[in-house]
């Protein structure tokens, strides 16, 4: 028994996604980590399973796991590939994608590009979340070598921004896991250092939860958007330059994040009997050209 899979991207964070809306899907942890795996499995930074809706007015749900398993309320990125899949079968050119974070709006631009309307970001400390109180908009406690005071915001998932006048110069692989798993983060963080270059444009690094440093990351970038504007450095819409290529975010006056960019099919496939456990052998996703 095998199931189909799309392997896709934006700007270069991987995913592996699997459409579940046909069967009851029993997917665990182990199954994710094995098909995530980039020697044993497919490889990818996120497994992206798209589920029935749960909400009246959403399109379908999307599941969003990190590569050890671990279960995530927002990944921007695989949201843009989702809503193509979905508006690529609609024939629409609008979409509502379903996260255990909320209904995310999406809409194809007409140069190809994705829109999705992130929502607004959560900035008490308690839904970021931090292990107590604190103002997010500067984390004093928070302190690695030389960087400290990042700005903690939530996208539906724990970010916490650091700013610097040289984002090349952060040793991202020695500093990111420490800070990942700082106790300030009772479910750990992603870990962003951005680099202010003009007031609409910004350039950064990310240290993902549970993926490490990863090509791009879509909440991150709306992430570090409010915290940039939070601090007064931006204009409310910017261009994110990232190590995969730019991201267009808005903050928008009316607290909603829109994140704008593309989306790539890189190939498909199929996840042997072995991978694909007890997973239905009927899926409905067929391949589409992005
Ligand atoms: N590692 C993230 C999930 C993926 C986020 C990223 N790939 C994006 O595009 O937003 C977390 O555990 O919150």
């Amino acid at each position: 028994m095998t199931i189909p899979f799309l392997k896709m991207h934006g700007l270069g964070n991987d995913f592996v996604v699997i459409d579940a809306r046909s069967g009851n899907l029993s997917l665990n942890e182990a199954q994710a980590r094995a098909i995530a795996d980039r020697r044993l499995g497919v490889g990818c930074d996120q497994f992206i399973v798209i589920e029935p809706p749960r909400t009246s007015g959403a399109t379908a749900f999307m599941r969003i796991r990190n590569p050890d398993g671990s279960e995530s309320g927002a990944c921007g990125n695989a949201t843009r590939c989702v809503a193509h899949l979905l508006m690529t079968e609609s024939g629409r050119t609008t979409t509502v994608v379903e996260t255990i974070a909320g209904l995310l709006p999406a809409s194809l631009e007409a140069d190809g590009l994705v829109t999705v309307d992130m929502g607004p970001p959560r900035l008490d400390w308690r839904d970021i979340p931090l292990a107590g109180p604190a103002d997010t908009l500067r984390l004093d406690d928070v302190v690695e070598g030389p960087y400290a005071g990042p700005t903690a915001v939530s996208m539906g998932n724990p970010h916490a921004v650091f700013f610097v006048d040289d984002v090349a110069a952060v040793p991202l692989e020695r500093v990111g896991p420490r800070l990942e798993h700082h106790p300030a983060f009772p479910e750990r963080a992603n870990i962003e250092f951005a680099q202010v270059l003009t007031p609409t444009r910004i350039r950064m690094r990310v240290w993902e939860r549970a993926a490490g440093i990863t090509q791009a990351c879509g909440s991150g970038a709306c992430a570090v958007q409010v915290a940039a504007f939070r601090r007064g450095l931006v204009e409310r819409r910017a261009e994110v330059v990232l190590d995969g290529g730019g991201l267009t975010i808005e903050w928008r006056e009316d607290g909603h994040v829109l994140m704008t960019g593309p989306i790539a099919l890189s190939f498909t496939g199929e996840l042997s009997a072995e991978l694909a456990g007890d997973m239905p052998s009927e899926p409905r996703l067929q391949a589409v050209p992005a």
